[in-house]
Parts: structure tokens; sequence; C-alpha cells
């Protein structure tokens, strides 16, 4: 069995270290860069037809295959921060398995967010360069990473949500063809979004997804 300190260890040896003044810091989503957050508005998604608000909202749904009630619930909200705090009571219910997949669903939400969003979204990822992306958070250096002390200028975290971006930012970059406008659906099980497959996303998915989602459900 692993002991908690090994496990703690492991931990530690996840984390990176950033220098705050040399990097894209995602932080709130009224600032420059706020838009690369998952908590941004103005990047509106669609789903099988299903209007979504944010990729915030969109990733916490994937928790939730086995129940479309708690995903309506979540994609009904107007605020990114409701949509968390709405997959909070839920907890217990999320699929079994997410730990293992939570990442590849962050990648697909991101692609998604890109395909969706092509022009706006990709020329905020472009205007990062060749920088790195850190999300800073006040409690979470699993997603962002935390200021080391409040005075300084560290961050310390996983930052797997900036990895996410700079992955996705490097892939744009070499995007000529447009290739990135298309997401195909995840290969996990239960991929699902009220109780249907979630399908093949294009960049004009949208036009498709005018009629209230009421029609939908
Ligand atoms: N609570 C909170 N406030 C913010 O302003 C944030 N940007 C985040 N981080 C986002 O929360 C998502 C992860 O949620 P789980 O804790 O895994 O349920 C992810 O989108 C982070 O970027 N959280």
């Amino acid at each position: 069995m692993t002991s908690r300190s090994s496990l703690d260890q492991h931990e530690q040896s996840l984390l990176r270290t950033y220098v705050r003044s040399e990097v894209v810091v995602v932080y709130k989503t009224k600032e420059a860069f706020g838009g690369l957050s998952n908590m941004a508005s103005g990047y509106p998604l669609h789903i099988n037809g299903v209007r979504i608000l944010t990729t915030e909202a969109l990733y916490q749904a994937c928790r939730f295959p086995h129940t479309p009630e708690v995903q309506r619930d979540i994609i009904g909200q107007h605020s990114p921060m409701t949509a968390k705090m709405k997959s909070k009571p839920h907890r217990k219910t999320t699929r079994p398995d997410w730990y293992e997949v939570r990442h590849k669903i962050m990648r697909w939400c991101l692609r998604v967010k890109l395909a969706q969003n092509y022009e706006e979204f990709g020329r905020l990822l472009l205007l990062t360069c060749d920088k790195s992306i850190v999300e800073q958070s006040r409690k979470d250096d699993f997603w962002g990473a935390r200021l080391a002390d409040e005075a300084g200028d560290t961050l310390v975290g996983q930052n797997v949500l900036g990895r996410l971006l700079m992955e996705l930012r490097e892939k744009l970059k070499e995007d000529a063809e447009g290739v990135l406008k298309t997401v195909p659906p995840l290969g996990i099980p239960d991929f699902l979004l009220l109780n249907k497959p979630i399908e093949r996303v294009t960049a004009n998915s949208s036009s498709d997804s005018q009629r209230p989602q009421s029609e939908l459900f």
C-alpha cells in the first residue's frame, strides 16, 4: 500500500515554480488574458445542439453523465461560478473514473472553446507568444498555481490548465488548414450530455442550435 507521505512526495514532485512577472497570468476574467479562464464569458459553446455559456459549465457537466438532471441544472446557470457551485452537492455521483479522465475532458473542453471561437480565442492564445501560461489560484494547485507568499513573485502548482492551454497554442500555431475547427468526441465510456452521446463538434455546430434549450432536452 502507498503511504500518505509517499503520495505527498509524489504530488510535490509534480509541482512547478513560475516567476509571476515572466509568465502570462490568468487570474481575473476582466484582465488582459482573462478570456483564457474557463470562467470567462463571451465564448459560447454548442454540444449536440445545446448552447452552453462557458467551458466551466461544460467541464462540470461532464462529471455527471449518469445524472442528466444535474447536467441540465449546471448548464442552465448564467454564471460559471454558480455552475461550478451547482456541481458541489452532487460530487458523490461524479463519474467513478473522474480522476483518470478529467484532464482529457479539460483538453477536449478547451478544444471545443477554440473550435467554436476560433478567431477570438485563437487570437488571445497566440498573443501569449512563447510565454508560460499560468492560472493563478488561491486554493487550487492542480489546475493552477498559488502564490508562494502573498508579497512574492513566485507561483507554485501543477498548473495543468495552463499547460493544456500552452499545448493547444502550439497546435494552433501549426493549424494552417483549420483542423482545430473540428473536435472528435472523446474515446471514453459514457461521454454523454443529457442522455445522448456527445457528437463531433464543429465550428458551426452553433448554426443548428438556435432553438431554445427546452426544445432540445
Ligand atoms: N473556485 C474557482 N474560482 C476560480 O476563479 C477559478 N478559476 C477556479 N478554477 C477552475 O475550476 C475548475 C476546476 O474545478 P474542480 O475543482 O476540478 O471541480 C477549472 O476550470 C479551474 O480552472 N475555481
